[in-house]
């Protein structure tokens, strides 16, 4: 069947522990092996790849002999830091055999989330693309904290295909792509050639991860073609093993899932306050202000905020929650808490009077807003 062909095109592609590891019995070189072929080929047709890899924690727990899977986050850190040699040692001789030159690249959240470090992190990718070097993902394992991390690679994947611009992300997985519920717990399950991306309907078919080394499961896939779509991108959900599944999907066939990304790409740096994974505080919104910014009509200001949580300062990335607490959007707000705390609920002419000085007469503007719903 024919698809939409990837030639020309800025790819992510993205491999699950289980594939990565044989379902955690050790890094699968023979696999490695095949998609190293397929990227270079890709390469040869003037595609750029960002590979994103999981597995340093199952291939750790293999070198470091562990039959089980340890709970102490410090236990799963050290595994990673074994692990990750192992990742990219293979890596490095599968690219090899093709004249590709790969590198390590190691991402956490915080990265991400200081827009300083965020644009580093581009130009660094960016400059590898050009010099026709893949660069090579994971999660920066050892240094992240339980609240911080990404957690599952799919997520991940996602912000870096943001991050880079990327036309398609491809998830490449154990199964040969989405059905309308887990095909491991209903053998009846359908297989969905095609959606697109952020349809409500696709949370309610995806279950949780099919190996006791993959984390997440199809929900966390489904979440990740959603934020990808943000960008613009579309997601194919497809097997690793599969034959020449890259290189397939790069001339056009329909091969796994397709989830189409809906019009509309949202501005790099409004992308990049989407992608935030944790914020550093929030506004409660009365129901007019709440309203006006699900509309786009202008500016958050003060008197639409009824209080405010967190201990954030000016410039920081916020949520603004519906009185029922939803996140109606969020953007950079010009004063910090304790700020906000006094001129809360007050007209914009009361700001100077209370606080001695006027930043600014909104407290988030338009133009640094991100409208969520
Ligand atoms: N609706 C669904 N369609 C396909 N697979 C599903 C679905 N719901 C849950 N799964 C499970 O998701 C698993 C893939 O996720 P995961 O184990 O996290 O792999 P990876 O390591 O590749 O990220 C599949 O093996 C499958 O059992
Ligand atoms: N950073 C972790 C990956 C986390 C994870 O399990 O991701 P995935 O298998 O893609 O669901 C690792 O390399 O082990």
């Amino acid at each position: 069947m024919e698809g939409k062909s990837l030639a020309n095109q800025r790819v992510v592609v993205k491999v699950g522990s289980s594939l990565v590891t044989k379902g955690g019995k050790g890094v699968d070189m023979e696999s490695i092996r095949a998609w190293a072929a397929q990227i270079a080929e890709l390469a040869n047709q003037g595609c750029e790849v960002v590979l994103v890899s999981s597995g340093a924690i199952a291939e750790g727990m293999k070198r470091l002999k562990w039959a089980k899977r340890p709970r102490e986050i410090h236990e799963l850190q050290a595994a990673a830091a074994v692990g990750q040699m192992g990742l990219v040692h293979a890596y490095e001789i599968g690219f090899a055999e093709h004249g590709l030159v790969c590198a390590q690249v190691l991402l956490t959240h915080a990265d991400l989330a200081d827009r300083e470090r965020y644009l580093n992190a581009r130009s660094t990718l960016y400059s590898l693309l050009g010099h026709k070097v893949v660069p090579i993902i994971n999660e920066n394992d050892t240094v992240v904290t339980d609240e911080i991390r990404f957690g599952d690679n799919d997520t991940l994947g996602a912000l870096v295909t943001n991050l880079v611009e990327a036309d398609t992300l491809i998830i490449l997985t154990d199964q040969v792509g989405l059905y309308d519920s887990d095909p491991r717990k209903n053998p009846q399950a359908q297989f969905i050639v095609e959606e697109t991306a952020g349809n409500p309907i696709l949370e309610k078919m995806a279950g949780g991860a099919g190996s006791s080394v993959g984390t997440g499961g199809m929900i966390t896939k489904i979440l990740a073609a959603k934020r990808a779509a943000r960008s613009g991108a579309a997601t194919v959900i497809a097997s690793g093993h599969e034959p020449d599944v890259l290189v397939r999907l790069m001339k056009g066939e329909s091969v796994g899932t397709y989830l189409k990304a809906p019009l509309g790409r949202l501005a790099a740096r409004k992308q990049w306050m989407a992608d935030h994974l944790k914020l550093k505080g929030s506004l409660s919104l009365d129901a007019g202000a709440a309203e006006a910014l699900r509309k786009k009509k202008g500016s958050l200001l003060p008197i639409g905020v009824t209080a405010c949580q967190g201990n954030f300062q000016r410039g920081d990335v916020v949520a603004c929650l519906s009185p029922e607490g939803e996140e109606v959007a969020r953007g950079l707000v010009n004063y910090a808490a304790a700020e906000v705390k006094k001129i809360a609920k007050q007209p914009t002419s009361a700001i100077e009077s209370i606080l001695g000085y006027l930043d600014e007469p909104e407290l988030i503007h338009r133009d640094n807003m991100v409208v969520l719903v």
